[in-house]
């Protein structure tokens, strides 16, 4: 026995000397931001515009300087590089500088710190040593080390620790994601420091990274151009509220505030859409016939509209009746570009019929002055109440609520939708709120419907400004996410799960974007949406034909490789020929497959939620088909105490448990015609721990006449 500490503990020792200073000289920098802040408020007392202007200006930039601090505060630094130089670079969440401003810590996005993550021993780019520090707050807690280029190794120089990717993928899942930024694989930083422009495309099977790769990047686009996107000028887009909320602190983790979080049912302010259609009814509102359908229905009277119209002039009744009206609203529609732009041409084709009336007489009044007549009607209140009845201004929900009447929907359906659809969507349009397919149609019919002309220009009010002074001013300020406005651009749009857009989900994210550069990450093997040709198309106008880039993540990191093995030969049975990813990570625990009467489901998934809480330390998720999720759920009451979720197929999406419990697979194969894709994303949602739960043994095998694709896939 020695009493020499071990190369670890001095180790350990010498990088929490240096996180100390860090930590030291990151309390000036914070006690500096807050001098700013209050020198700020000071200026504010002068009164004057450019005082206040000033004042918003220092306050902001401090406040946001003083989030970041907090939020990287801990885990501060979490890497170092030993370089052939002689150089130890210190890399960080944030980048902080001594009082002689040199470097103690290099951030994460800086060039200084690719070498981080790109280093490998084939090609150790002057990195002889890479080390990750593992904190807890502010103590160094562990490291781990890779030599990658022993012959350049100065005599002495320690190696400790234990692989720190293997060590963090072991770990525990809570019920938020985490930021991986001290782990970040090579293949991964490609991607995250792909260039902005244009589109970048980044694929991988499940488990891969694409999320945690997807925010990272907009970290890294925000800190190398953060005058293009600082504001609300980033979008990222998740396929649902689970999921935002799933990834809502990765960025703040990072100290990126104020990016829009959105997922496809919240893209409307204040509609908030989670109710979704079955696949049938999804397709065809999804799909761009419907487009062909709701130009038409934009355009069509309000069932409100008045189909009379009576007045005296120079005392002669004038009448519009049924059908005049209609050859008025004909000639209004010919004249006016979009319906909420055209009440003006409809006020001059009433006034074209009701003198059209006068001239049809034998006798027509000779004395009449056409600008006279046209002058004293559009004076008279009748008229003008005529006007705004026959031809109202309207939203897009009051237009979507006119399809729910089935005959109304079928004069504007054409023959672009079969009867059956016809019924099945005026059906769905009576239900109470809207479903999340329902809000890329409420946006296209916005966008047919066009403004009221002159419309005031949203002006900033004094409320707005002073609601963004008590935000910024606040200690900590809150994360209160701007709504999505229908008229925003973003400059940068991230979409993750983007194989699952509809075309006319496409369109509403085109609408926003314009110029953006995008950032589309997906995986074709977990698609949901049967037409892919169309998506493409779809997608394709919506992002333009700028540059894109493409990058393919092959490891998947959350799946032990027992569960993915399953997961992957379940889908290969349906489609032999796709490439999968590699999982790296042994457990040694195969998951478990249970056949079991149907009578006892309840009981079994009760036993296996409850054997797997015991097993894992994190999360449990119990996935199971939309259509017995709340029954499921009501099977599990009272059990996990916040650790366990119940949740549908299509909501498992881009989400993940330590445990998962999968209750009637062949259910979820049924539930669309893509379902065995969405199955496999239900069996690839596990990091430690899989339990299968079925009545039908024969769950994994493909209906003998169904054709086996082997083509291989690919993402736009
Ligand atoms: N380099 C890494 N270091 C540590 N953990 C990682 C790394 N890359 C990915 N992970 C972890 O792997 C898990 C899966 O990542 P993520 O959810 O981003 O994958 P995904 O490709 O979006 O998956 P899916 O398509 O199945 O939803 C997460 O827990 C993530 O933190």
């Amino acid at each position: 026995m020695t009493d020499r500490p071990s190369a670890l503990t001095t180790e350990i020792a010498a990088e929490q000397r240096h996180v100390d200073e860090v930590y030291a000289r990151l309390e000036e920098v914070r006690s500096g931001t807050s001098a700013v802040e209050a020198e700020g408020h000071l200026r504010a007392q002068l009164g004057n515009e450019g005082a206040l202007y000033e004042r918003d200006v220092l306050v902001h930039n401090a406040a946001r300087r003083r989030a970041a601090l907090d939020r990287g505060y801990d885990g501060l630094v979490f890497g170092r590089l030993d370089l052939r130089t002689g150089e130890a670079r210190h890399i960080g969440r944030l980048g902080v500088l001594d009082a002689k401003y040199e470097p103690l810590v290099v951030d994460w996005r800086a060039p200084a710190a690719a070498p981080f993550y790109r280093a490998t021993s084939e090609d150790p780019l002057d990195v002889v040593r890479r080390r990750v520090i593992h904190s807890s707050g502010t103590r160094v807690v562990g490291l781990s080390d890779d030599l990658l280029d022993p012959s350049a190794a100065p005599e002495g120089m320690a190696v400790v620790g234990e692989g720190a990717l293997m060590a963090t993928l072991a770990r525990a899942r809570g019920t938020a994601m985490r930021d991986i930024v001290a782990t970040i694989q090579r293949e991964q930083d490609e991607a995250i420091r792909a260039p902005a422009a244009g589109t970048t495309i980044i694929e991988g099977g499940p488990g891969t990274g694409k999320t945690a790769v997807a925010l990272h990047r907009v970290a890294y686009l925000l800190y190398s151009d953060r005058n293009r996107y600082a504001g609300d000028g980033v979008l990222v887009l998740g396929p649902s509220p689970t999921f935002v909320r799933y990834i809502d602190q990765v960025l703040p983790s990072l100290g990126e505030e104020g990016v829009v979080l959105r997922s496809l049912g919240t893209m409307l302010t204040g509609v908030e859409a989670t109710r979704r259609d079955d696949a049938a009814l999804a397709a065809v509102k999804g799909g761009l016939r419907i487009r062909r359908v709701l130009t038409r229905l934009v355009w069509q009277p309000a069932p409100t509209a008045p189909q009379r119209f009576r007045a005296v002039y120079g005392g002669e009744v004038l009448i519009l009746d049924a059908a005049a009206l209609s050859a008025a609203r004909k000639a209004a529609r010919r004249r006016g570009a979009v319906p909420n732009g055209s009440q003006g041409q409809a006020r001059t084709a009433l006034l074209d019929a009701l003198w059209n009336v006068s001239r049809g007489w034998a006798e027509p009044p000779e004395h009449w002055e056409r600008e006279e007549f046209d002058a004293e009607m559009r004076e008279r209140t009748e008229f003008q109440e005529f006007v705004a009845a026959w031809w109202p201004i309207v939203d897009a929900e009051q237009v979507l609520r006119w399809a729910a009447d089935r005959s109304r929907l079928a004069r504007s359906a054409g023959s672009d939708l079969t009867r059956d659809e016809v019924a099945a969507l005026a059906t769905s349009f009576r239900a109470d709120g809207w479903s999340v397919a329902d809000i890329a149609l409420l946006d296209e019919i916005k966008a047919l419907l066009g403004k009221p002309p002159r419309s005031a220009a949203r002006r900033r009010r004094p409320e707005d400004w002073e609601m963004q002074e008590i935000r910024l001013s606040s200690d900590r300020p809150e994360r209160a996410p701007a709504p999505v406005d229908e008229d925003e651009e973003f400059s940068l749009i991230v979409v993750d799960e983007a194989q699952d857009l509809s075309p006319m989900q496409w369109r509403m994210l085109g609408r926003r974007g314009k110029y953006a550069s995008w950032t589309l990450v997906g995986d074709p093997a977990q698609s949901a949406w049967e037409d892919a040709a169309e998506a493409t198309t779809a997608m394709d106008a919506a992002v333009g034909t700028r540059l894109r880039r493409r990058y393919l993540l092959t490891t998947n990191y959350r799946n032990s490789a027992e569960i993915f093995e399953l997961a992957a030969r379940v889908l290969r049975r349906w489609e032999p020929g796709l490439d999968l990813p590699t999982a790296v990570r042994k457990t040694g625990a195969e998951p478990s497959e249970r056949v079991v009467p149907s009578g006892s489901l309840p009981e079994a998934t009760r036993a296996a939620a409850r054997e797997l809480l015991d097993d894992v330390e994190g999360t449990v998720g119990v996935v199971t088909t939309a259509r017995a999720r709340d029954e499921v759920a009501g099977w599990l009451e009272g059990l996990g105490a916040g650790r366990l979720q119940v949740v549908d197929s299509i909501e498992a999406k881009g989400l993940e448990y330590d445990g998962v419990v999968v209750v009637e697979p062949a259910g979820i194969i049924g539930e669309s015609s893509a379902g065995h894709r969405v199955l496999y994303v239900s069996l690839s949602r596990a990091t430690h721990r899989l339990v299968v739960l079925t009545t039908d043994p024969e769950w994994a095998e493909p209906p003998s006449d169904r054709p086996r694709s082997s083509e291989p896939l690919s993402l736009f």
